[in-house]
């Protein structure tokens, strides 16, 4: 699925309207009507209990109404369910109200009660939006203005936000922040038209006040804004509804943003998710990972990343650690081979080790880095001689992370000439780019493309939603995974993951978005296995894959 930014939306807009000749209205109506039947399908959801209690942070996509109001209804039935409702429409003043107006229209048809309640005087409502004013008026829908009289919420059975859209601009200011905060205090269930009012639509950064939607009907793309947290959290569960806009327009050469389906992954990045191995195939046609990781007290993040490796397919393994360590981990995974590297019985690294791991990879197809390598001195050293020395793929993670960071970031070093994959989760990115956490969480899209892009690198930045962004400058959003997951070590397999996958022969970007996504579906699939999903430990993820 596709994503775009509040700009890109517009220039959709404009394309569809002015080079291929649709009309404004036209697009109104579709995105008003694709509304309304939403609300209708959630409101005869709710009339047969089937609602779950809070919203599952899923995103769907609907093309035509296909097969989205499943039931087994007859339309009489249908308006009968919408005859005890009652919904509150908060109309804006710009377009985003032009589509609550026709979606009002439609629902009144389909003999629902509607109540407008207009952010400002109407009269002050322009453009296109101006003849769905006409229209409502025509039709005698009930109307008032917010703060003509005080707002009482009673008799009313749910709440239509569209007061701001992608022409939002900062936070909201006056009538619209009043109108947002009584509405959140009403206690209504919400819907959302194209995204919660108050949102970012490009970062997912939330103003105060936004509104809280149960759920958000997004009209012809799907919004970056939508995909990041916090903004993923008061969009509810997400539709994305067409509204007739060519598909085809938005199909540019520009390096673009997707959310990682299955789909995505087949037909944008060219990964066969089930590729059956080659019969007579054997265990060098899949690669040797080799894994520099562990350190006194942290020889599990080795395990773990190793192991994880394997389990993603790759013919063999490698584990260098520290010498004195190897008798102690010795038959914790006997699939994997262990490469102990001279450290005087420090159970620790040095910069001199860096020699011992350039020789060991001659023979080897990838070199992920990082879990548990702790910290040490001559690290700068021994990490710019790894990255500017190994001929083959790299992933770098965790203290390989903080340690680029000290050293002043990829651009201090030699450019790469193979691939190289960085995994850092917000902390070390902020370190890596040099900003505080919190600033990397405002545009998380954003900070990871310009990095890539400005390295030369394969970015993951981890966190839910994990962003992937490609050294070409495309951008991808993974939906896979759940907060289960937040639990130490689960880093360390998604290391050893992409480390498999690209001793696979997979690309940099391929296996960093097919290793985010599957990590975050075994991630799923143990949590389901286990009573509590809070119980889950990184090693389930790794027997789920
Ligand atoms: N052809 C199209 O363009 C289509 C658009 N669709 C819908 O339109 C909105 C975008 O509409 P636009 O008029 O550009 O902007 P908004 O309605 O989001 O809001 C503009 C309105 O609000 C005021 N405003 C902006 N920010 C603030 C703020 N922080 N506080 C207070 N007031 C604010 C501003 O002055 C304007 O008056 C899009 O999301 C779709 O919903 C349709 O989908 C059809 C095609
Ligand atoms: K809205």
């Amino acid at each position: 699925m596709r994503l775009v930014d509040a700009e890109q939306m517009r220039e959709l807009d404009r394309q569809t309207i002015q080079e291929i000749g649709i009309p404004a209205a036209v697009l109104m109506e579709n995105a008003g009507r694709a509304i309304a039947e939403e609300l209708i399908r959630w409101c005869v959801l709710r009339s047969e209990q089937q609602l779950p209690k809070e919203p599952e942070g899923l995103i769907e996509e609907d093309v035509l109404g296909m097969g989205r109001l499943a039931c087994q209804k007859s339309p009489a039935e249908i308006r009968q369910i919408l005859r005890q409702e009652h919904w509150l429409m908060l109309i804006g003043k710009g377009n985003n109200g032009g589509d609550g107006l026709v979606a009002a229209r439609h629902l009144m048809n389909a003999e629902m009660s509607v109540t407008l309640l207009y952010v400002t005087v109407p009269e002050q409502i322009t453009g296109e939006a101006a003849a769905q004013v006409q229209a409502a008026r025509a039709l005698n829908i009930p109307s008032r203005v917010f703060g003509e009289q005080p707002l009482d919420f009673a008799g009313y059975t749910g709440i239509l936000d569209a007061l701001l859209g992608t022409g939002t601009s900062g936070v909201p200011r006056g009538s619209y922040a009043a109108l947002i905060e009584q509405a959140n205090g009403s206690g209504l269930p919400m819907i959302s038209a194209d995204l919660p009012s108050g949102v970012n639509a490009d970062t997912g950064e939330v103003y105060e006040p936004c509104i809280q939607a149960r759920i958000t009907v997004c009209l012809a793309f799907l919004k970056t804004g939508l995909t990041q947290y916090p903004g993923a959290k008061v969009a509810g569960d997400v539709v994305v509804k067409d509204i007739g806009i060519p598909a085809s327009l938005a199909e540019t050469d520009e390096p673009g943003s997707f959310l990682l389906t299955e789909e995505v992954l087949i037909r944008e990045l060219g990964v066969q998710p089930s590729r059956r191995r080659d019969p007579d195939g054997h265990k060098g046609t899949y690669g040797h990972v080799l894994l520099a990781a562990g350190s006194a007290g942290m020889s599990g993040a080795g395990l773990l990343a190793s192991k994880a490796a394997l389990r993603a397919g790759c013919g063999l393994a490698t584990w260098a650690l520290p010498g004195a360590l190897a008798p102690h981990v010795l038959s914790a995974v006997p699939e994997l081979m262990l490469a102990p590297i001279g450290d005087g019985g420090s159970k620790g690294w040095s910069q001199a080790a860096a020699d011992e791991v350039l020789r060991l990879l001659e023979t080897r197809s990838v070199l992920a880095a990082g879990p548990g390598l702790g910290r040490f001195e001559g690290e700068g050293a021994f990490l710019r001689a790894l990255w500017e020395g190994a001929r083959r793929p790299l992933v770098l993670d965790a203290d390989a992370l903080n340690m680029l960071a000290a050293a002043g970031g990829p651009a201090a070093w030699k450019r790469r000439d193979a691939a190289a994959v960085l995994t850092p989760h917000p902390g070390e990115m902020a370190r890596l780019a040099g900003v505080s956490t919190a600033e990397v969480q405002r545009d998380r899209i954003g900070l990871a493309r310009r990095f890539a892009l400005e390295h030369g690198v394969t970015l993951v930045l981890k966190g839910a939603r994990t962003v992937i962004a490609a050294e070409d400058g495309r951008v991808f959003v993974n939906p896979t995974g759940t907060p289960a997951m937040a639990t130490g070590g689960a880093g360390d397999v998604l290391t050893g993951i992409i480390a498999g996958l690209l001793a696979q022969g997979l690309t940099a970007v391929q296996a960093a978005a097919f290793g985010v996504y599957v990590h975050g579906l075994a991630g799923e699939r143990a949590a389901a296995a286990r009573h509590n999903p809070a119980s889950l430990i990184a090693g389930d993820i790794i027997e789920h894959l």
